[in-house]
């Protein structure tokens, strides 16, 4: 049997595909571990960077895969990029409306992001449908028809959306848009193109996600009128044209709620930093339901959009016992941190129920997790969970991003090795996880079996 002192990784790699991340399990966490900027937030500000002629500056970006990609779909576009550490230059005053590259925008939701800013700046864009993803079917259909509500000709040719201003008209129309559902992407698309429209837009039935309101805290920022971001109707005055800005993009709550589960399931005592407590309300209520206290301490004091100053946050785990849960649109639980809880509840005493309602297919985590020795069962879109006592290390394959962090985390959890296959999942999203995991204690290491280097 393997051990930690035995393991000899091979060649450490981040995008090998044949790589895989080994962990031990069962070693107690400790210290304090920094928290990166919010992808889902970074990702639609490149895009949102497009509604301006000058240089944008965002700071606080993470370092993950799907960043590179959607830097690659606006070079693509004439976008000019420069790097520094976590600091993006973003100079996007020569753009063209060619096609962004299907090869990238099928493997990155976000991609479509540029649709609004493209057709509200240029009068034109061509963008792929994004690819289908293992958690769901994922239309566009409300970002396309809050499009058409404002007055562009939208139409889908041979998988690509072609969106126009129809006849002599130069500019969006302002429209009250009314969502079906309170779609983060849509609201996005609605809310940037609305920016440059004539008119007044609102939307109804609006996302309310904090990323909606970092989108709307930037345009702002950048001289956009946008009011009411965070609650469920969303006005936008339309304005000629936008400036530059520096600006720091919030603090990634999902990759916060991961560290949180990864001191609770590990049942040790760790701190975060640079976090926004109000971001995880739901996650730190249902932590607080399974035994675990959360404290918010004062943090660096690094100020986010809004004005709001960066925390600390403390988990101190007590005795894990089951809830039930249900995924929900933002203030509700997230569906991006399901998988996480359903690891954490797996070895929680008691039955819970986890109920799926935001994406059709976003279960496929737990027949993974059974090859551990968890008691789960899968009905429809719930999940039922009979808490057992411990768990032993196994072979699993991720089968998207956050079930791959509920698998690194049954991992710390199990007794003995786990081997975590499909590591593109977890490169989209999680910034040096390896190494932030590591610096608290954890024992893993990603390594390509048989390798030699
Ligand atoms: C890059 C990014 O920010 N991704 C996040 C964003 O995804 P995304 O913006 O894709 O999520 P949405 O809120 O749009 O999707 C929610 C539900 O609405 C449906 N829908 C959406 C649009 C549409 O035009 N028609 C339609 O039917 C989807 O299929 C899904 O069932 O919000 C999700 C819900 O919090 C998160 O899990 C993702 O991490
Ligand atoms: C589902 C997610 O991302 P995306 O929308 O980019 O697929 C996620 O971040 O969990």
């Amino acid at each position: 049997m393997n051990s930690i002192s035995n393991l000899t990784p091979t060649k450490k790699t981040t995008d090998d595909p044949q790589a895989v991340l080994e962990i031990w399990g069962k070693v107690p966490l400790k210290g304090e571990v920094k928290i990166s900027g919010a992808k889902n937030s970074a990702l639609v500000l490149m895009a949102g960077s497009i509604l301006c002629p000058g240089k944008i500056t965002l700071n606080n970006v993470p370092d993950l895969v799907d960043i590179k990609r959607m830097g690659q779909i606006l070079t693509s576009l004439g976008v000019k990029l420069k790097r520094s550490a976590d600091t993006l230059e973003i100079d996007a005053e020569d753009i063209n409306p060619t096609e962004a590259p299907y090869d990238v925008v099928s493997q990155l939701r976000a991609s479509f992001f540029v649709i609004g800013p493209l057709l509200t700046r240029l009068g034109t864009a061509r963008v792929p449908l994004p690819g289908g993803c293992a958690i769901g079917a994922r239309p566009v259909d409300l970002h396309v028809r809050g499009l058409q509500s404002m007055g562009a000709n939208v139409s889908i040719e041979d998988g690509v959306v072609h969106a126009n201003l129809v006849g002599s008209a130069d500019r969006l129309q302002g429209a009250n848009i009314y969502l079906d559902y309170p779609s983060v992407g849509a609201t996005e698309t609605i809310l940037m193109a609305a920016t440059l429209a004539d008119g007044i837009t609102t939307i109804g039935n609006a996302a309310q996600e904090p990323e909606i309101v970092d989108l709307a805290n930037f345009c702002n920022a950048m001289g956009a009128k946008v009011s009411g971001a965070g609650t469920n109707t969303i006005t936008i005055h339309g304005v000629p044209q936008l400036d530059s800005v520096d600006y720091n993009v919030i603090p990634d709550r999902i990759e916060a709620g991961t560290f949180l589960v990864a001191g609770a399931i590990t049942k040790s005592e760790i701190t975060l930093s640079s976090v926004i407590p109000e971001h995880l309300a739901p996650v730190i209520a249902k932590l607080k339901e399974i035994g675990c206290q959360v404290l918010v301490e004062e943090g660096e004091g690094k100020v986010f959009g809004g004005n709001i100053k960066a925390k600390k946050l403390r988990i101190i785990p007590g005795e894990l016992r089951g809830t039930d849960l249900e995924t929900l649109p933002y203030p509700g639980f997230p569906t991006d941190m399901q998988a996480q809880f359903t690891a954490l509840l797996s070895i929680s005493k008691g039955n819970s129920v986890i109920s799926e309602t935001v994406f059709e297919n976003r279960l496929r985590h737990v027949a993974e997790l059974q090859r551990m020795g968890t008691n789960i069962r899968v009905k429809g879109h719930h999940a039922i969970v009979q808490g057992v006592t411990s768990i032993s290390g196994a072979p699993v394959m991720a089968t998207d991003l956050r079930a791959s962090a509920a698998l690194v985390l049954a991992g710390l959890a199990a007794e003995g090795k786990t081997t975590v296959r499909g590591l593109h999942h977890l490169d989209r999203g999680y910034e040096d996880l390896e190494n932030k995991l590591r610096g608290l204690g954890a024992k893993l290491e990603r390594v390509i079996p048989g390798g030699n280097d």
